[in-house]
């Protein structure tokens, strides 16, 4: 049977988000903050304003990490020798994945940290 091409484009980014989980040890560690993030949304009953943000710096991180995992592929498979260029690419995707998990912990932090000290203050 023919698969139409929409359903094959889904098929290969499932695929792409499972190998990446498979190779890439920081995505497990995002995927676990996600986790995270949903047990003490819903414990914590954080706003819907909350969820959104929460959930879009989630995503962010996630993404940057995948296209970081991209970039290193497409790196080593052009190239093994030490490069200039290589490293500018490889530490560039690496900064950008930091940038955004760094804002994505401080943004966490100024939601949640006040929801949970007042469980200890209440
Ligand atoms: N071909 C290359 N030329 C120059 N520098 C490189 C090259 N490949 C990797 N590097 C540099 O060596 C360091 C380690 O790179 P490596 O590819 O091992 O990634 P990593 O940071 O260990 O990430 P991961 O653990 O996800 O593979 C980085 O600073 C990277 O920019």
């Amino acid at each position: 049977m023919r698969i139409p091409p929409l359903i094959r484009s889904f098929r290969y980014a499932f695929e792409g988000i499972i190998a990446g989980l498979k190779t890439e040890r920081n995505l497990m560690i995002h995927y676990s903050a996600l986790g995270l993030v949903v047990v003490f949304g819903i414990t914590l009953n954080i706003s819907i304003t909350e969820w959104c943000i929460c959930l879009i710096l989630c995503a962010l991180v996630i993404s940057l990490e995948m296209v970081n995992t991209a970039v290193e592929a497409v790196v080593d498979l052009v190239t093994r020798d030490q490069k200039r260029r290589a490293k500018l690419a490889k530490d560039t995707a690496a900064g950008a994945v930091l940038i955004a998990a760094v804002t994505a912990a401080v943004i966490g932090g100024i939601i949640f940290l006040p929801k949970i000290a007042a469980l200890f203050t209440a």
